[in-house]
């Protein structure tokens, strides 16, 4: 053990298996937590190739060899509650998306949400067996968005005059035909081929589909659709279907992002996904109770992607201020031992709000699960009051908690120096796996203006003197102060002070976003417009005038003082998050602190030093031994002289 993280821990304050406790919700639950972590993290079919050093396809088959072994041993030892495969799941492939997440994430619940007791008969119980291995298709090479309503532009018929049509015609099409009892499904262009689900490309031999409507030449909309896409024996692509991989990507090295093109075909009545929205056998269309209820996987995502951004910054912190405390870099006072750099101001400035981030993710993570179950539950009983509320909530957190992470993550890379660039400091890979989440499930500005609008609703509702519960309750509270009313008081040792001061700013900026779309509606005569126009309003939390300038010098003299009390439990703080060395993966943020020696080994299992001269550079060889040069060049120009 490193004797300077032995140090740290001795001068720990508090009981770190208290503080691991809490945050995984009792005792009992990290003895589960422990339980199933070390069944397989001791597993030896578990065990892998550092890929690091593999190309994509061994990585892919790696991920997939896994994949396999986790189902059956999840069948093995009988778990099958959803937070156990969950956390099985990230033991098996740490750090790493892997080729079954769609199926698991999204087909999985889709199904669960959306299908008939028929449908899940048909497709749940052989998809929990992976007879069935799907995925979730809805974006498409030319647009990620989707109208969830339908809406007077959506054509009847397949689009050929190009004047009359919009965008939302060009978007994969589902027409039921009376005569088969079928749908027949076509991607009308280019654009219209699905692009980006993952285990698409080679693993899926199923899809959910999203595509238009269309029934007695009627347009109904966006609707989920069962399609087969390989033969359940074979695994070959079925006639009409377009299927592969989309290539090299950022990250996401082990999962097949896939394309699909549909030609004309053909599924049967009953695949299309009707638990709400219903087509009878005569073509009828029988109306969902909320057309809204089609995005339910999302929401159920991003609900799960705030605690997702949570663990990646523990980990993150985790590596970086391990490796700070055992660092020493240039001397403070000339003639002393050179200081760990946890003890530089800068470098606690920079690390210790991402650690105390962690921590409040953590908890908003727990908060946005519970909310998603209890609403969800109503929603399963038929009451959808609760859906708007969830909706905001779910894109707004996966939004800001997503774009926080993604720059604390970078920052903990940069403070580790040239490590936190090499691939053993598992920072470069928690950055290109955790950043798409910036993305998908809804690219994040479009889900901070699905919030805005849901915040402008409720401000005028609040306006309109109704008493508002929940997340916006504090609007029908407070009242927006203009700048000119002065400094609000604060005590910035008091929570609640805080909390009043974050709301009364959050008031002010809905007025603001509001007023601009007055103003800019008077210009621009149309709703549409005033909104486009008032979007960085919407979206950008400005500073908005709220603390005074001695307010402000106050927050930077107590943020100094908060520093020095954090930085003896630092490591003990770190250490609650209970990263097991396996799966943080990170030879900077070993718990042993013995970096450097580790560093050393890593690197000699470096492909490229499996042979001393690797073939390429025999090149080389030749070229200074002269023997090539003659026959290509003159010898009057020949490059070597030295032989
Ligand atoms: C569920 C139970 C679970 C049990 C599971 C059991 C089995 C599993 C076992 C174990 C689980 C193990 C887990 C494994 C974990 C795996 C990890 C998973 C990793 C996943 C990797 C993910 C990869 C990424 C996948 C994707 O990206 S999929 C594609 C996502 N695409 C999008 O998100 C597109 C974003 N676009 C949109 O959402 C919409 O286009 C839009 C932007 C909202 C615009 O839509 P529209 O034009 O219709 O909107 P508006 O006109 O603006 O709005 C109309 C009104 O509707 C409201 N609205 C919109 N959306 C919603 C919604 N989702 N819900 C509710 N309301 C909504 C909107 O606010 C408007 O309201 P109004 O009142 O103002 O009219
Ligand atoms: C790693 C990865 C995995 C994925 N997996 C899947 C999957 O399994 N299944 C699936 O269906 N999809 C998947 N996707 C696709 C993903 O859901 C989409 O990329 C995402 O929804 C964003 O859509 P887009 O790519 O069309 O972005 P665009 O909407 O084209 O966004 C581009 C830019 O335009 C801006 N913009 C767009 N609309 C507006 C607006 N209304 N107002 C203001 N600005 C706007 C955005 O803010 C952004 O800056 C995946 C993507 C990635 C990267």
């Amino acid at each position: 053990m490193n004797p300077d993280i032995v140090k740290e821990r001795q001068n720990a304050t508090f009981n770190v298996e208290k503080l691991t406790n809490i945050l995984d919700g009792s005792p009992e639950k990290t003895r589960r937590r422990r339980e199933i972590e070390s069944m397989v993290l001791n597993d030896p079919d578990f065990q892998e190739q550092d890929p690091n050093f593999l190309s994509r396809s061994e990585r892919y088959d790696q991920a997939v060899r896994k994949s396999a072994q986790m189902i059956l041993k999840l069948r093995e030892f009988g778990i099958s509650d959803p937070d156990e495969i969950y956390y099985y799941k990230n033991c098996v492939h740490p750090d790493r998306p892997e080729p079954l997440d769609l199926h698991l994430g999204m087909f999985l619940p889709t199904l669960l949400n959306q299908a008939t007791p028929e449908q899940m008969d048909r497709f749940f119980t052989p998809a929990w067996n992976l007879q069935i291995i799907g995925t979730y298709a809805q974006t498409e090479m030319g647009h990620g968005w989707w109208r969830c309503s339908q809406r007077a532009s959506c054509s009847a018929t397949t689009p050929t005059v190009l004047p009359a049509l919009t965008s939302e015609d060009w978007r994969p099409q589902a027409t039921f035909d009376p005569a088969t009892q079928e749908f027949v499904l076509n991607s009308p262009t280019i654009s219209s081929i699905k692009w980006w689900p993952g285990g698409l490309g080679k693993t899926s031999n199923h899809a959910i589909v999203l595509a238009q409507l269309h029934t007695q030449g009627n347009c109904h909309g966006l609707h989920a659709f069962i399609v087969p896409i390989r033969d359940m024996d074979t695994h070959v692509p079925l006639p009409g279907i377009v299927v592969g991989d989309i290539g090299p990507k950022f990250g996401f090295s082990e999962v097949d992002n896939g394309f699909l093109k549909l030609e004309n075909v053909r599924i049967p009545l009953d695949n299309m996904l009707m638990k709400y929205a219903k087509v009878e056998p005569d073509g009828t269309y029988v109306k969902p109770p909320s057309a809204k209820l089609t995005y339910g996987t999302m929401v159920f995502i991003r609900s799960m992607i705030v605690g997702q951004s949570a663990l990646a910054l523990a980990k993150s912190c985790t590596i970086a201020i391990r490796y700070s405390a055992v660092r020493h870099q240039s001397e403070l006072k000339p003639g002393e031992p050179e200081p760990q750099i946890l003890n530089f101001q800068t470098q606690q400035h920079k690390l210790f709000p991402v650690l105390a981030t962690a921590y409040a993710f953590t908890f908003v993570g727990q908060y946005m699960k519970q909310t998603y179950n209890r609403i969800s539950g109503d929603i399963h009983e038929g009451d959808y009051s609760g859906l708007p509320e969830l909706h905001a909530l779910s894109a707004g957190l996966k939004a800001f908690t997503t774009w926080a992470a993604n720059g604390a993550i970078e920052v903990c890379r940069m403070s580790c120096g040239g490590h936190g660039y090499s691939r053993s400091s598992a920072l470069p890979d928690i950055y290109v796996e955790f950043t798409p989440t910036c993305t998908y499930e809804g690219e994040n500005t479009v889900m901070m203006l699905q919030t805005a609008r849901y915040l402008l609703k409720s401000y005028s509702q609040a306006r309109g003197g109704q008493q508002l519960q929940g997340s916006v309750s504090y609007l029908s509270r407070l009242q927006p102060q203009p700048v000119s009313a002065g400094v609000p008081p604060l005590n910035i040792q008091d929570l609640a002070s805080l909390v009043q001061v974050y709301q009364l700013r959050a008031a002010n900026l809905v007025e603001l976003a509001a007023t601009s779309i007055q103003q800019e509606l008077q210009l621009r005569h149309s709703q549409e417009d005033a909104w486009n126009s008032s979007a960085i309003d919407l979206v950008r939390a400005s500073d908005a005038g709220l603390l005074s300038v001695p307010q402000a010098l106050q927050v930077s003299a107590h943020i100094k003082e908060l520093l020095i009390q954090l930085r003896p439990n630092a490591v003990a703080l770190v250490d609650a998050f209970d990263l097991n060395d396996k799966k943080l993966n990170s030879v900077l943020g070993r718990y042993d602190g013995n970096v450097y020696e580790h560093l050393f080994e890593w690197a000699r299992h470096s492909p490229l030093n499996a042979s001393e001269v690797p073939p390429a550079l025999t090149i080389i060889v030749i070229i200074k031994h002269n023997q090539l040069i003659g026959s290509f060049f003159p010898r009057s120009t020949s490059l070597s002289t030295s032989t």
